[in-house]
């Protein structure tokens, strides 16, 4: 059994709970509204620019090239890739790269990274591997989700958003993350393998919380002007 067939019994039932969730049914509908879809734009691309940082650690941690050259792939993906359609929506919108880039993470986006980036500086390129993990399988499940659901995207304004994270090349790099996974966690002892099942069972519940924040557009609950 791979080490990814324990994990998606440890996380199946929180992930069939994005799928109800109304922000990611609203995007597969297309109703959901833009306002809070832009605080998703906004808080996600300051997310991703802390994810990639994880995927520089990897491959700092890295045991051998092959597994250098995967966190590379996967930040260079996630970079030039994942991160267009962030800025082809921005532009859309009239919204500056630079503006997003001044987005202040909220609450929960802070703690999510900040729990991966505590988790990748301490532990070894397998914990690394096990952070980025929900994210990049999560996305891809609900996209893939969506577009079964909702086969008629023609009028979705969300509709690159579907297509790209069901498409062929977030589904490589998911699979990249995966295979990652798995060959990281081999021969490790149940000690640890239980600590690399936690950190994904928590970065699920941190992605839960992610769309929970982008639905109520949540910041912090007091404004300071920093
Ligand atoms: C919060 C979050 N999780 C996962 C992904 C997929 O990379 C993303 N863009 N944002």
């Amino acid at each position: 059994m791979k080490f990814t067939d324990r994990l998606w019994d440890s996380v199946e039932s929180i992930w069939n709970g994005y799928l109800e969730h109304p922000f990611v049914t609203g995007l597969g509908d297309g109703t959901l509204d833009q306002g809070k879809f832009q605080h998703w734009l906004k808080q996600d691309y300051v997310y991703l620019v802390e994810y990639s940082r994880l995927m520089a650690i990897g491959a700092e941690k890295s045991p051998d090239l092959k597994t250098m050259s995967m966190f590379s792939e996967m930040l260079h993906g996630t970079l030039f890739g994942e991160m267009e359609l962030h800025r082809g929506y921005a532009a859309e919108f009239g919204i500056l790269e630079e503006e997003l880039l001044l987005t202040e993470a909220s609450a929960v986006n802070t703690a999510y990274t900040s729990y991966m980036l505590n988790h990748a500086q301490r532990g070894d390129a397998a914990a690394v591997a096990a952070c980025l993990l929900a994210c990049a399988w999560s996305y891809n499940y609900i996209g893939r989700s969506l577009s079964d659901k909702y086969p008629e995207q023609e009028n979705n304004p969300y509709k690159q958003w579907v297509e790209t994270y069901s498409g062929e090349d977030f589904t490589s790099l998911n699979g990249t993350a995966m295979t990652l996974l798995n060959k990281l966690a081999e021969g490790k002892p149940e000690r640890e393998l239980a600590l690399l099942e936690e950190i994904v069972v928590k970065t699920s519940l941190y992605e839960y919380m992610f769309w929970d924040m982008c639905e109520n557009q949540e910041e912090w609950p007091i404004k300071v002007g920093l």
